[in-house]
């Protein structure tokens, strides 16, 4: 059994998150109800200072505008130079042009760890036609696995595209992550907050980033399915959540077993 929750609760790490004003609240809630310590901090003026004290930093581009992106940079680059993690969660990225040409500069200025998208962000970001639905996955057809890869390999990261089925790929071995609940997708802010989550995970497992996130994945799922029991409508489905992301301990999620190699 892996012992990496309680690592991370007990090493309680400083996650800061610039995100968006819809999900701050939810986010610094579900953080602290899994044992880590969350920062909201989203001045250029403190982006450099609070990325260095901070475990790892998260960039949620959901309501950006161009002084927070500027602000994320900064972050950013100095989250790398003290070579913390950094997640991206490129929320809507293909909604917009501004969206699109912002996750391109992040990608291209700053040494990501991990991008945490939907279906939709995925595509926007891969170039692939889709039909975009605001900060929703949207619809379209393309190779998840694959496309996830190509997106991995060029950015030298892990990627995590989340929905029914979660995949998780590093542009060689690939997995996919089942179980959670639909009830997940009915409330704002279940993957903004995945994204911090796993930014909690990474830096709890360091040495092995893709075993961390497969089990933030993991934990997360186990988290939703065990909430929907309790209630699957939105309204009680949200508490009864937050509290399963403090109440789960180590042995009651799984890791997946198998890592499916892509390319040779
Ligand atoms: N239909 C579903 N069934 C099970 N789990 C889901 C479903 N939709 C989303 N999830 C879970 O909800 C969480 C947030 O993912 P997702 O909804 O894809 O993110 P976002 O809110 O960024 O679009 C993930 O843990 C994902 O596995
Ligand atoms: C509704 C909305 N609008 C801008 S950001 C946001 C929250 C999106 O959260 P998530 O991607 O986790 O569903
Ligand atoms: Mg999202």
């Amino acid at each position: 059994m892996s012992r990496l929750l309680s690592e991370l609760r007990e090493s309680r790490p400083l996650v800061h998150c610039m995100t968006n004003i819809v999900v701050a609240n939810f986010q610094a809630n579900g953080l602290l109800a899994l044992g880590a310590s969350p920062v909201m901090a989203a001045a250029p003026e403190e982006a450099e200072e609070m990325a260095a004290a901070a475990s790892c930093t998260v960039l949620n581009i959901g309501t950006l505008h161009r002084e927070a992106l500027e602000a994320m940079e900064l972050a950013g680059k100095s989250a790398n130079r003290a070579g913390n993690p950094v997640i991206l969660d490129p929320v809507g990225a293909g909604a917009t042009r501004f969206r699109r040409d912002a996750v391109s500069r992040l990608l291209g200025a700053l040494d990501v760890a991990l991008i945490r998208c939907n279906a939709g962000e995925l595509a926007a970001i891969a170039g692939v036609d889709w039909r975009a639905s605001g900060v929703d996955a949207g619809e379209g057809t393309m190779d998840t696995e694959e496309v996830a890869a190509q997106v991995a390999r060029q950015h030298g990261c892990l990627v995590a595209v989340t929905g029914e089925t979660d995949v998780l790929t590093d542009g060689e071995r690939t997995v996919r992550i089942g179980g959670g609940h639909p009830a997940m997708s009915r409330i704002t802010g279940a993957g903004c907050l995945l994204s911090a989550v796993c930014g909690a995970f990474l830096t709890a497992g360091k040495d092995d980033p893709f075993r961390s996130v497969a089990a933030a994945l993991a934990f997360y799922k186990a988290a939703g399915e065990g909430a929907a029991e309790t209630s699957s409508v939105p309204g009680s489905f949200l508490p009864a959540f937050i509290d399963l992301l403090a109440l789960l301990e180590d042995g009651d999620f799984e890791l997946p077993e198998s890592a499916k190699e892509v390319r040779a």
